[in-house]
């Protein structure tokens, strides 16, 4: 099956490679932030050098106490603290900012992908998981570079300046604070491993648990009418348990090398007084030195102690970009030939299937040897059983997916050589249920043509007859519609579907019929706005009412993914076979809408 690739088999290193190369912003101005990074340093190490100059040249220096080079070396150390604060605010300012651009630029990215994976792909891969990749992965990384960047490359320039002035005062201690840090040092690498896959899990579990909480929200309605709250509930609790465990484990990682930092720290403090003090008696250094070193350790000490945490902040980061990279790396197997791409002749288009044969990843052949002709402004309804290939002769026909092999042809245009923007300007489907936002009624029925004002949906609601359905809502265009379009009656929700397929103005209109029940009022409105849209051009229904089959050009008949029979209602009534049978189902069942034989209904 295709899957959004994980990206886990991205290394570190190539990462941070892929990484700058989707967020170029995270380069800009790299130089001045490290620029301001030295400065920080050189400014924290003064202040022990002045600390040391003071205690042997100002206070204990060969004629007494100098109270002029007490001063001036206070002085330095005053303006040591204040350039080192003014940096560290710019470099903090910097980092934040190029941070927070190139990973906006980073979701940007992975968010466009997401809506140009194939249909077949967002199926597959869980919609919660993928969400949490785009956001809460992409979090990480921003934390991270803001938080965790900074502290590691103040680190890295404190330890390297720190060694070579704690060098200059004494090799001997500088020795001993290395042999301190050396079993923490030499287990990064080994921690950096475990880290990384411990947080490679956790990530994995967000998502899953993101997953599991996001799907029954979604599906409240079905969750509470077929009383599965229990299930719902015992699958989202695994989710968070499993997270939970995930989490600690990698906390626990993260406990013991903080430890053994907080040992290593302990060691180099205690052996710079007592081998200071040692030192010291036999004058091989100065009690400034000594002071100056105590403070040096600290600046040593410091970042590496916190280096561990940024070990781990750099691990979950790395092991979010990942993932977000791996977005990236799917490919959206529906290529849009973009400017390249040949336009539709203009007016009614006529369709072409050329041998078209289709199998979901990892299938059966749901459709074969598909051959059909549709003349330009005719109407044509598909009908056949549930599980026959309708849908899917749909979706290839709206290019939602490709044809696994022969040809689909658009106004004698292969349509995959069709640019997507032209494409969906001229080919526009309805589905069963129309998705709504949570909006007024125009700001929904403008999705069919951004850039419509007011005038223009209320032409289009004229147009299609339905006037006084609009006048008679209590908000006219500016009602709400609530979420999903809950607000309106699932009639009402066809007829703004309907709205804005108008507004598109599409050449070849592809409508999924509702096999919702709506009251015969409104029954009568959908018909009549149907007649006038389909008005003018081509429209291929997926058929669910007898009513729709009778009024068609023709009438199409799947079963098992092979085109069985074709022709006008009456012929095929006369012929029976597949269509005779539908045929009868639908007068069994009244004027109703009827599903087809078969059809497992919730
Ligand atoms: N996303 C998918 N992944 C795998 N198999 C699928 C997918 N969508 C549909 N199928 C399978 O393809 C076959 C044809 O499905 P299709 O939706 O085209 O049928 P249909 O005639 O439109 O059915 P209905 O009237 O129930 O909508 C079915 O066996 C179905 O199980």
């Amino acid at each position: 099956m295709t899957t959004v690739a994980t990206g886990e088999e991205i290394g570190a290193l190539a990462t941070l490679r892929r990484g700058l190369h989707f967020s170029p912003e995270l380069g800009d101005g790299l130089k001045g932030t490290l620029a301001l990074a030295v400065l920080g340093t050189v400014g924290r190490v003064v202040v022990p050098i002045a600390v040391q100059q003071t205690l042997d040249k100002g206070l204990n220096g060969a004629g007494g106490i100098d109270l002029g080079f007490t001063g001036r070396m206070a002085v330095v150390a005053a303006v040591a603290i204040l350039v080192t604060g003014v940096s560290s605010y710019l470099m903090t300012f910097r980092l934040f900012r190029t941070a927070e651009t190139g990973l906006a630029t980073l979701r940007t990215k992975a968010f466009r992908h997401v809506h140009e994976l194939p249909v077949l792909t967002q199926n597959t891969e869980r919609r919660g998981a993928m969400v949490s990749r785009v956001t809460s992965d992409v979090d990480q990384v921003s934390q991270f570079l803001v938080f965790g960047g900074i502290l590691a490359l103040v680190s890295v320039l404190q330890v390297i300046v720190a060694t070579v002035v704690m060098l200059f005062y004494s090799w001997q201690l500088t020795v001993w604070v290395w042999v301190s840090f050396l079993p923490l040092i030499s287990s990064l690498r080994y921690f950096q491993r475990r880290l990384s896959a411990a947080y490679g899990v956790v990530r994995r579990q967000v998502g899953l648990m993101l997953a599991a909480i996001s799907e029954p929200v979604v599906g409240a309605a079905v969750v509470r009418t077929h009383a599965i709250e229990s299930r719902t509930q015992a699958r989202i609790d695994e989710s968070i348990d499993a997270y939970q465990l995930a989490s600690t484990r990698a906390q626990g990682l993260t406990a013991v090398s903080f430890s053994l930092g907080g040992i290593s720290s302990g060691l180099a403090n205690a052996g710079v007084v007592v081998i200071g003090i040692w030192l010291g008696f036999g004058d091989h250094i100065t009690s400034g030195q000594v002071l100056a070193f105590a403070f040096l350790v600290s600046l040593f000490v410091g970042p590496v102690q916190t280096g561990t945490q940024v070990l781990t902040d750099a691990q979950n980061a790395i092991a979010g970009w990942r993932r977000t990279i791996g977005i990236l790396d799917t490919p959206a197997d529906l290529a849009d030939p973009g400017p390249v791409g040949v336009d539709l002749p203009a007016g009614a288009l006529a369709v072409d299937f050329d041998d078209v044969g289709f199998a979901y990843p990892g299938g059966p052949p749901v459709l074969r040897e598909v051959t059909e002709h549709i003349d330009p402004g005719t109407r044509v309804a598909v009908v056949g059983e549930t599980g026959s290939g309708k849908t899917t002769f749909a979706k290839l026909l709206t290019r939602l997916m490709d044809a696994g092999s022969g040809t689909v042809r658009l106004g004698g245009v292969d349509v995959r050589s069709v640019g997507f923007d032209a494409l969906r300007r001229r080919v526009v489907m309805v589905p069963q249920e129309g998705f709504l936002f949570d909006s007024t009624l125009l700001a929904n029925a403008q999705y069919g043509r951004l850039g419509a004002i007011a005038d223009d949906v209320r032409r289009a609601v004229t147009d299609l007859g339905l006037a006084d359905w609009l006048e008679g809502l209590p908000e006219g265009l500016q009602t709400r519609v609530g979420q999903r379009g809950e607000s309106l009656s699932a009639g009402e929700r066809q007829l703004v579907a309907l709205v804005r397929a108008h507004l598109a103005d599409p050449d070849l209109l592809v409508l999924d019929e509702a096999t919702s029940a709506v009251d015969p009022e409104l029954e009568v409105r959908i018909g009549r706005a149907l007649e006038r849209l389909m008005a003018g051009r081509t429209s291929v229904t997926i058929a669910h009412r007898l009513t729709t089959a009778e009024n068609a050009d023709e009438v199409i008949v799947f079963d098992a993914g092979r085109v069985v029979q074709r022709g006008p209602h009456a012929a095929l009534v006369a012929q029976g076979g597949v269509y005779g049978r539908l045929h009868a189902s639908w007068v069994a069942q009244g004027s109703a809408p009827a599903p087809a034989p078969g059809t497992l209904e919730p």
